[in-house]
């Protein structure tokens, strides 16, 4: 199996790793020039993934052309962006592994349904759960979900991906597999102004919990399966990426806490903080859809400029609510 790899951020150069160390030959495509050197000439990543030696059978190309004729093409470009590059990448009925997280602006669609739309002859699974880049490349132990509803492929990309370190979980819940990770990363950032804005662990670990019972609700309505959003893809990456500063959305949330504007925090930003993406875009899904969830809009009003003190005590003094409600 061939495997290409859309993306030569940390995440994309991190997969392409997993493939190669599951002997799997890989060509990995990245759009700065700089990291094809990097990988090709000095098997590193500097620009995104630095101080990780990558397998010398990973192959870089700023040319999309050059993933024709693979077996599975891992997504692995920023969410607000896979329309775009899968409408200019060879795809045909090539396998696509979606392993973005975030909602398209716009169109309000999960990657994977920008995907069925932008390559409709394409299978589709998805690659999801907490996986600090930096970790898996290093091949320090992680576990995923591999969402798939064809049965035969869920079972084949998840064996030929799995590694001694690498768990994949198969799923056919794809729905429900997208939607913990696209929602996560904007309670990351909540997670963060608590950490930033020393309200203390006592208010972190109520924000998990009601950040996750925002996410069921969201995921449920959405079509997506309890136990997927109870899994690795959902709450497992929800209690990693709320937990610390090596996440981009946890670490934006920190600076939010101390006052800096989104702005400030944003700029030239080479690395992509997804939740900053999705947070308005899953406010105006939730308004759609009938869900009520407070700590997105928090944050929300946080991105937008609002002043962190006003903002816990509107979310703290909401009426009183049973907590299955
Ligand atoms: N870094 C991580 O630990 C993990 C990241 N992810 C997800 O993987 C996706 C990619 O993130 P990373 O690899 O971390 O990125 P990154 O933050 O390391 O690098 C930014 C990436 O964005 C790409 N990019 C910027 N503008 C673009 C454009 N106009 N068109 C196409 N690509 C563009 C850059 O080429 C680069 O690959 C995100 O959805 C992220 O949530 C998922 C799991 C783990
Ligand atoms: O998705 C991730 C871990 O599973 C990475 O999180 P950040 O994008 O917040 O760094």
């Amino acid at each position: 199996m061939r495997i290409g790899v859309i993306g030569g951020g940390a995440w994309g150069t991190a997969l392409a790793q997993v493939a190669a160390r599951a002997g799997l030959p890989v060509t990995l495509w990245a759009r700065e020039p700089e990291v094809v050197e990097s990988v090709n000439g000095f098997h590193e990543n500097r620009h995104f993934l630095a101080g990780v030696p990558l397998s010398d059978s990973i192959r870089a190309t700023v040319d999309l052309a050059d993933l024709a004729g693979h077996d599975a093409l891992l997504v692995v470009a920023p969410a607000q962006h896979v329309r775009a590059v899968l409408a200019a990448a060879p795809v045909g009925c090539t396998p696509l592994v979606l392993c973005a997280k975030g909602i398209e602006a716009g169109t309000r669609l999960l990657v994977g349904e920008v995907a069925r739309q932008a390559a409709p002859e394409a299978p589709i699974a998805v690659l999801s759960g907490p996986t600090f880049a930096h970790e898996v490349a290093a091949g320090k132990p992680t576990a995923v979900t591999l969402a798939c509803e064809d049965e035969d492929l869920r079972a084949r990309l998840a064996e030929r991906l799995a590694g001694p370190a690498f768990r994949t979980y198969g799923s056919a819940d794809v729905t429900g597999a997208e939607i913990g990770g696209a929602v996560k990363n904007v309670l990351a950032i909540a997670c963060g102004v608590v950490e930033g804005a020393g309200l203390g662990l006592n208010a972190r670990a109520a924000l998990i919990a009601r950040g996750f019972a925002e996410m069921t609700r969201f995921g449920l309505a959405r079509g997506g399966q309890a136990e997927t959003l109870t899994g690795l893809s959902g709450l497992g990456d929800l209690v990693l990426t709320c937990s610390s500063t090596n996440s981009r959305n946890f670490s934006l949330g920190v600076g939010l806490g101390q006052g800096k504007s989104a702005a400030e925090l944003l700029a030239d930003r080479k690395t992509v903080a997804e939740g900053a993406f999705t947070a308005p875009v899953l406010r105006a899904a939730a308004a759609e859809a009938g869900v009520d969830m407070p700590v997105t809009q928090a944050v929300n009003a946080l991105l937008e400029g609002a002043d962190v003190r006003g903002v816990v005590e509107a979310l703290l003094s909401r009426p009183l609510r049973e907590e299955q409600a």
